[in-house]
């Protein structure tokens, strides 16, 4: 079975990760823990640092608190990840802790099996490949970095996410990142598991690829007109 993308080339691919290249429930059951548990040093003994000052200032200014201190910056942070907010401070603070785990060899980042054959094939077939998380751009190249299939960050030509290129149900978002790598939309094809972020490539101009995988939360969803796959076998690529 294949995705039906047309037969216009392709030069570039940009990947979302939760749901489509790995498995949400590692993110949720495994990252999100890991990171909730170190807010409270990471506030109280790291604010001076750069990532965790701007950080915090965001998370003052989106609830309206200019003085909030680090035991409610805390909670607020902890009310985010219940409700799985795709906050850009909560995930630059997520990010320095998760890259720093990564680093030490508490996490190693999954991969669905389909994913990385199919990124070195279309890596050697001369696609760029970029990734456009939610999560935070640190967070992304540490989790290409340690792979539970090796270094991968060679393969990716850059990274976006909600801080460099801006939340990802916005169409200028992705048109923000066609004037960065400097490839037309109509040969640029997204790879997402929700409707929103492929709905907004689409109005963007770019192709789309909704990923389907049985059991990620969004799968009943569906993803609307969009090719479909629930692989990444199934998608087809041309290169000129
Ligand atoms: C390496 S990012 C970790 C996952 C994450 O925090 C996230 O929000 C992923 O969202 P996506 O846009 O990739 O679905
Ligand atoms: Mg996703």
């Amino acid at each position: 079975m294949s995705a039906d993308l047309g037969s216009g080339a392709v030069d570039a691919v940009v990947l979302d990760i939760e749901g489509t290249t790995s498995a949400t429930g590692f993110v949720v059951d495994v990252m999100y823990p890991y990171a909730r548990e170190r807010f409270g040093p990471l506030l109280g003994e790291r604010s001076h640092e750069a990532v965790v000052a701007r950080a915090v200032a965001q998370v003052r200014e989106e609830i309206g608190e200019p003085d909030a201190d680090a035991v409610r910056i805390e909670k607020v942070l902890g009310a985010w990840i219940d409700e799985d907010r795709k906050a850009t401070p909560l995930k630059a603070l997520q990010g320095v802790v998760w890259a720093e785990g990564f680093a030490r060899g508490d996490l190693v980042a999954p991969f669905f099996d389909d994913v990385v054959p199919r990124l070195r094939s279309w890596y050697a077939a001369g696609i760029r490949l970029y990734v456009y998380s939610s999560g935070s751009v640190a967070a992304q190249r540490a989790w290409f970095t340690h792979s539970a299939h090796g270094p991968l960050t060679d393969l990716v030509s850059g990274w976006y996410d909600t801080e460099n290129a801006g939340p990802k149900q916005d169409p200028g978002s992705y048109r923000a990142i066609t004037a960065a790598i400097g490839v037309p939309p109509g040969r640029t094809v997204f790879l997402s598991d929700r409707l929103g972020e492929l709905n907004a490539a689409r109005e963007a101009g770019w192709r789309t690829v909704g990923v389907r995988r049985a059991g990620e939360p969004y799968f009943a969803d569906g993803v609307g007109g969009h090719p479909e796959v629930g692989s990444f076998d199934e998608v087809g690529l041309v290169t000129s």
